[in-house]
């Protein structure tokens, strides 16, 4: 059996990033953008007013000074005269800053009277002049790749970018295998359950920024698994959940290799998800999950979420990891890494009595896998251990 680190590397080669496509910018947000992109115009785009009160000329600040009015600059309506010595214009927030002025006084540290303004005491220090293109030039670059959050949506119309290149999603196609399964309010026969992996896992791919297509459950036949990837064609990427290990009716392997895989790898030195493959199949990556719950979930979180942000233009990476420190002892790891369900409390984090991989309610309340790696010995309270958090 292979390590998790060298079926990673082996996931990693099956897709290169995908194509670049346009999308209006309102719709860009969570998507990967997939080259630089140069603002075009600056922002401001002139200097501007930070505060509302007089612009004036800063040589004519004095206690007690009193100066003209001689017009009004609002955001959208620039004064189109000139400040002289002696005179003000009245500014609000956003206004251009009138010729002349150099320095805005906010309204709370001037008096007030018909068609003038009188200087009082101890005023603001702060100019509150926002100079041209303070926030970015045009020209400057937005760097990619980056997955655009709403910030960096609000920033690319700002530059007044309105379409935006981005990677294109991968499509990725669910194959839930097993007679035992049912989708959710069907009914189920005494002796089936309902399909639930497949939902955490098209949940999953979603949230990665990637397009789930959930296809009809497969039987356990080979036929029925055909007729499945079939229907996948067209699929960036293949999933199967379940059917992989060595039962009798665990025949996607077969059915894949019948029809062509290139496999890669099967079986992993890894607790849960030891029967994991992968490899390529006609078009496609595939990636064959095992069918206890949490193993599918938990594989898909250590390769399949890493392959698609490798196929979305981001950097091909392991799932983040950071160091926590035990809140309990754990007693030393076998010959397979174990992904531990775990919770984080405020002395640190504690892994479920139960590891049992088909329990999605201990998952549910899991906040994070503690990563133990092969023969990691006994640990005690207040060690430090590597974890991956649970979204
Ligand atoms: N003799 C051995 N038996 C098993 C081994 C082994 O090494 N030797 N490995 C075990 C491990 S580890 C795992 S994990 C499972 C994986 O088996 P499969 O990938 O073949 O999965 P299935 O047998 O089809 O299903 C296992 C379990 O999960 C349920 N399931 C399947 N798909 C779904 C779904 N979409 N939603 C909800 N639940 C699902 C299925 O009903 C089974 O209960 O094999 C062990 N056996
Ligand atoms: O490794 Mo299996 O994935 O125990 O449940």
């Amino acid at each position: 059996m292979i390590t998790v680190d060298e079926a990673l590397a082996k996931v990693f080669e099956l897709a290169d990033p995908l194509d670049v496509e346009h999308v209006p910018l309102a719709s860009a947000a969570g998507r990967v953008l997939a080259q630089p992109v140069k603002a075009q115009r600056s922002q401001p785009p002139f200097a501007s007013s930070a505060m509302d009160g007089y612009a004036v000329q800063n040589a004519d600040i004095a206690e007690g000074a009193t100066l003209q009015v001689i017009g009004e600059a609002a955001a959208g309506h620039a004064f189109s005269g000139q400040i002289n010595a002696g005179e003000t214009v009245r500014i609000f927030t956003g206004a251009p800053i009138p010729k002349g002025a150099d320095r805005v006084i906010i309204q709370e540290d001037v008096t007030r009277a018909e068609g003038h303004i009188t200087i009082d005491q101890n005023v603001d220090k702060s100019f509150h002049i926002r100079d041209l293109g303070v926030d970015f030039k045009a020209g400057d670059i937005l760097q990619s790749p980056r997955r655009l959050r709403p910030a960096d949506v609000a920033l690319l119309a700002s530059m007044n970018i309105g379409q935006v290149p981005v990677t294109r999603k991968p499509v990725v196609a669910l194959i839930a295998t097993g007679d035992e399964l049912v989708m959710p309010c069907e009914v189920p026969r005494d002796d089936q359950i309902i399909a639930s992996n497949t939902f955490g896992l098209k949940a999953m791919i979603e949230a990665t920024g990637a397009t789930a297509r959930l296809l009809p459950i497969a039987r356990d036949t080979e036929s029925s698994l055909k007729t499945a990837f079939d229907l996948a064609q067209g699929a960036d990427v293949i999933v199967t959940i379940g059917g992989a290990s060595v039962g009798d009716h665990d025949l996607v392997g077969k059915v894949a290799q019948d029809l062509g895989l290139d496999r890669a790898f099967y079986k992993i030195a890894m607790r849960p998800g030891k029967p994991l493959m992968a490899g390529r199949l006609r078009d496609a990556a595939m990636i064959g999950l095992p069918g206890n719950p949490v193993s599918s979930i938990v594989c898909g979180h250590l390769f399949l979420l890493p392959l698609l942000r490798k196929m979305l233009g981001l950097p091909a990476q392991p799932a983040a990891r950071q160091k926590m420190p035990l809140a309990d002892d754990l007693p030393a790891n076998g010959p397979r890494e174990h992904y531990m369900r775990a919770c984080i409390m405020d002395t640190g984090v504690t892994a479920f009595d139960s590891q049992d991989s088909s329990r999605l309610r201990v998952l549910s309340e899991a906040d994070a896998l503690i990563c133990r790696p092969i023969h990691d010995p006994a640990r005690q309270m207040g060690d430090l251990v590597d974890v991956i958090l649970l979204e």
